[in-house]
């Protein structure tokens, strides 16, 4: 019996491969469009066409992949330098205010309290809502009013925002802070941040109001930073520096502002931490952040900070204490309602104390630009 040739088909030799009949199959070219190619061919050349067509389709794979990751990393990443810069142009095209200041308002800041808060206040007032301005986030939480206002505060030009985006609302760090860069490219030069917060420290009592001397970035520990992604130098460098991050003259004025004022003993100076909420602490949490050197707790500021800082802002932050982070099990637990109330009760003074130091600020400011 002859051997059998390894390219012998149906009894015939042949020594081309082709010559065995494949199905007909579908192949996706390079354009995306369908072309039916018949196997039986005896082209030389047909599985080199193959070949081209699957490199091809590798290829357009890829470059789908490229155009996703383009996409994705600017949801991660944050908007270019260009886009911030068309919104805040959007903005100084509808308002002559030039602001020097910019403001956060923190909950029971301006953030929810109509008549008398510090937001309702600004003169000369003209307001934003977020929905109407481009590549703006918008407020979610409740009885947040979002919008920017622009005016004056004793005389000098600002900027608030009487709402804040925060990180259990579903928004990266980096888009949270994404108006501390619009007010950078707005021609702001100080922020000032407030914010609600639960004391920790045992001398201090629900209504007092920290001056805010330092931070702890717990989430930074796990390498969520605003900052995080590709820098663009043109707001500021790849490794900035933190350790001056809370203005020391603006602190040192603040505690002046407290006594003219008569307010000092509901005036304190302390270190704050941010957690990512949206729940309140457990005990054990509250006992880890206390041994660590904390003062307070809250949900936000510390990003904006962080951005602030990095464009080269000057920094005052401001909590108010709206309750007691009591560290027994059997004590009442933390709620929202008391935060807000407590903000309604307090709008009063903080108005009067936050108004003085915009004053101050700006006076400090113009005489820093003199020659
Ligand atoms: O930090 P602000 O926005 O002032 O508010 C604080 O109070 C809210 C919880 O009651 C959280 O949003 C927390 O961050
Ligand atoms: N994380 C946190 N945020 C707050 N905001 C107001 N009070 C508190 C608090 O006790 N904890």
């Amino acid at each position: 019996m002859a051997p059998i040739n390894a390219f012998e088909v149906n009894g015939s030799k042949d020594f081309s491969p082709a010559k065995k009949t494949l199905p007909e199959v579908e192949l996706e070219n390079g354009n995306g469009s369908s072309a039916k190619r018949q196997k039986d061919k005896r082209s030389p050349g047909i599985f080199f066409d193959i070949f081209i067509d699957v490199t091809r389709d590798r290829q357009s794979e890829k470059e789908k992949e490229i155009e996703r990751e383009k996409g994705d990393s600017l949801r991660e990443r944050g908007y270019s330098y260009e886009t911030l810069l068309e919104t805040a142009n959007y903005l100084l095209s509808r308002t002559s205010i030039r602001p020097q200041i910019g403001i956060i308002c923190g909950s029971g800041m301006g953030s929810y309290w109509k008549e008398g808060s510090l937001a309702e206040n600004i003169e000369d007032a003209e307001r934003f809502p977020y929905e109407e301005i481009p590549n703006f986030p918008v407020s979610t939480v409740e009885g947040h009013h979002g919008q920017l206002v622009f005016g004056k505060i004793s005389g000098a030009p600002v900027v608030a925002m009487q709402g804040r985006f925060h990180y259990y609302e579903g928004y990266p760090l980096w888009k949270c802070c994404l108006p501390v860069r619009v007010m950078k490219l707005l021609g702001v030069q100080t922020l000032i941040a407030t914010n609600a917060a639960g004391g920790l420290n045992p001398e201090f009592r629900v209504g007092d109001l920290m001056i805010v001397k330092d931070h702890i970035n717990m989430m930074g520990f796990a390498g969520n930073n605003p900052l995080h992604g590709p820098n663009d130098e043109r707001f500021g460098p790849r490794f900035p520096p933190m350790s001056k991050a809370y203005d020391y003259e603006f602190r040192n004025i603040a505690k002046e502002v407290a006594k003219e004022l008569k307010i000092d003993d509901i005036v304190r100076e302390g270190v704050y931490t941010c957690l990512g909420g949206p729940n309140f602490e457990t005990v054990a949490e509250l006992n880890m952040l206390k041994l660590v050197g904390c003062d307070a707790v809250g949900m936000s500021t510390v990003h904006e900070v962080i951005t602030a800082r990095h464009c080269n802002m000057k920094v005052f932050g401001m909590s108010l204490i709206t309750n007691e982070c009591v560290v027994c099990y059997n004590s009442d637990e933390a709620n929202h309602e008391e935060v807000l109330d407590v903000g309604r009760m307090r709008q009063e003074v903080l108005r009067k104390y936050l108004s003085t130091l915009v004053k101050r600020f700006a006076q400090l400011s113009s005489a820093e630009v003199q020659p």
